[in-house]
């Protein structure tokens, strides 16, 4: 790329514009005759065009090559990547918990170390979301991917990863989340060696920032701190491969130049990251806990008003100060799916066994909260205010169901005693006649 320094735009969902050569980008209009520089238009549009104006996500581009120079697609080997409906085995209402995916020895890209957890909704109807891990100890070399099933939010839980788009670098770390849009081109190079994380592939709207209702115009994620790249494009020929995601099937093609040729680019609709540490946290300062929509950093909405596609809510760093209250989560069961991740330290619901890289998934009625000790500790603890110090988790939670895949039930990761840190749950009543 000719311009490396890795600049970055902000403001969530802006109309931006950004050439890495002067005057590359057209004036007045989007469509000239000639575009300056013998460069091609193309409009990349995230939104139907007719969606409403206050929804409505493109980006025009403006590269040395139109997208349609390539070759035709053939079909590949999906490895352990799946779409929804995962229909391969039946979904238990099971409370699910799975240890990290092992980082391999071999030589593994981003693309081959993609291992599919779960997935809900319906890939082609374009509503739910796939939920993936990644492992990869190698750059992608000489191939590009996109992915035309949905946006992808990553949130990566060890190492960095430079993600190489077509509207330009960002780069992301553990505690930190980037997320590309639908059908975007792009590479994943690996800076510092071996990477994990996790992967919500959104097949529906794409995300947005949740209302602030009554708690103002400031807080929770602000939109001045999401980062968007400056364009930069490679100039390179070659025999090159793009990868391409489409209707839950990996397809391959032929490319002799790097599609990541994007000289100039104005629009919103482009891939952007966030440091979750940013998160202005909100919660009680009286009693009781509230629900985890408090710290909801971005939601993609289904048709119903408050009911998500996905919500993508964060457990990080916070003062905890309710007063007669039992602070953690507290015992339920819900409506919505939860699938939970956990980036660094440990979740106040459970001590033991949810470790950094593993996950847990809580069906749509599916009872869960504290284990045992947990509850125990909690329920005689003397409630000074405490700092929940080094922990971030997250969770994916949606209106579907969470199918998860025949690997995630009976791969080697998945925790088959899990259940039993509810088992020492003690009866205490004390009201017998
Ligand atoms: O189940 C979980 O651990 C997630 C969660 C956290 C919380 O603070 C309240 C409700 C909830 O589902
Ligand atoms: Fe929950």
């Amino acid at each position: 790329m000719t311009n490396n320094s890795l600049e970055y735009m902000t403001g969530f969902g802006n109309e931006f514009e950004t050439e890495a050569l002067e005057n590359a980008l057209p004036i007045g209009q989007f469509s000239p005759q000639k575009v300056n520089y013998g460069l091609y238009a193309e409009q990349f549009s995230s939104t139907a065009f007719t969606a409403p104006r206050s929804e409505n996500r493109r980006t025009w581009l403006y590269r040395i090559r139109p997208s349609v120079v390539q070759g035709d697609y053939q079909l590949m080997d999906n490895g352990l990547l799946r779409s929804a409906p995962i229909t391969e085995v039946p979904t238990p209402p099971t409370m699910l918990r799975w240890n990290p995916v092992t980082i391999p020895e071999q030589a593994t890209d981003f693309i081959d170390g993609l291992v599919t957890m779960a997935a809900n909704g319906s890939v082609n109807g374009q509503a739910g979301i796939g939920i993936h891990i990644y492992v990869a100890n190698q750059s992608m070399e000489g191939r590009y991917f996109y992915n035309a099933d949905g946006e992808m939010l990553f949130v990566p839980q060890q190492g960095r990863l430079r993600l190489k788009t077509e509207c330009g670098i960002l780069e992301v770390r553990a505690g930190e989340i980037a997320v590309i849009p639908r059908g975007m081109k792009f590479s994943v190079e690996l800076p510092d060696g071996p990477v994990r994380g996790y992967i919500c592939e959104n097949y529906g709207n794409p995300y947005i920032l949740p209302e602030r209702g009554p708690v103002g115009a400031n807080g929770y994620a602000n939109d001045r701190d999401f980062q968007y790249p400056v364009a930069a494009f490679e100039d390179i020929e070659g025999d090159f491969e793009i990868v391409a995601k489409f209707s839950g099937q990996l397809y391959r093609a032929d490319i002799k130049h790097s599609p990541l040729d994007v000289v100039a680019w104005t629009g919103n609709s482009a891939p952007y990251k966030y440091d979750l540490a940013r998160f202005n946290v909100m919660n009680t300062v009286s009693y009781d806990h509230p629900d985890p929509s408090i710290f909801t950093v971005l939601t993609s909405p289904s048709g119903t008003p408050g009911v998500a596609n996905v919500d993508f809510a964060i457990f990080p760093e916070r003062w905890m100060v309710a007063e007669h209250t039992f602070r953690p989560p507290y015992y339920h069961r819900n409506i919505m799916s939860e699938f939970m991740g956990l980036i660094k330290g440990v979740y106040d619901a459970k001590e033991a066994g949810f470790v950094p890289g593993g996950s847990s998934l809580h069906n749509c009625m599916s009872p869960h909260g504290p284990e045992a000790e947990v509850f125990e500790k909690a329920s005689n603890a003397e409630l000074e205010p405490v700092r929940y110090q080094d922990t971030l988790a997250f969770m994916f939670e949606s209106r579907y169901i969470i199918a998860p895949t025949k690997y995630a039930l009976e791969g080697q990761e998945r925790q088959d005693d899990y259940l039993d840190c509810w088992k020492g749950i003690k009866k205490h009543f004390n009201g017998a006649k």
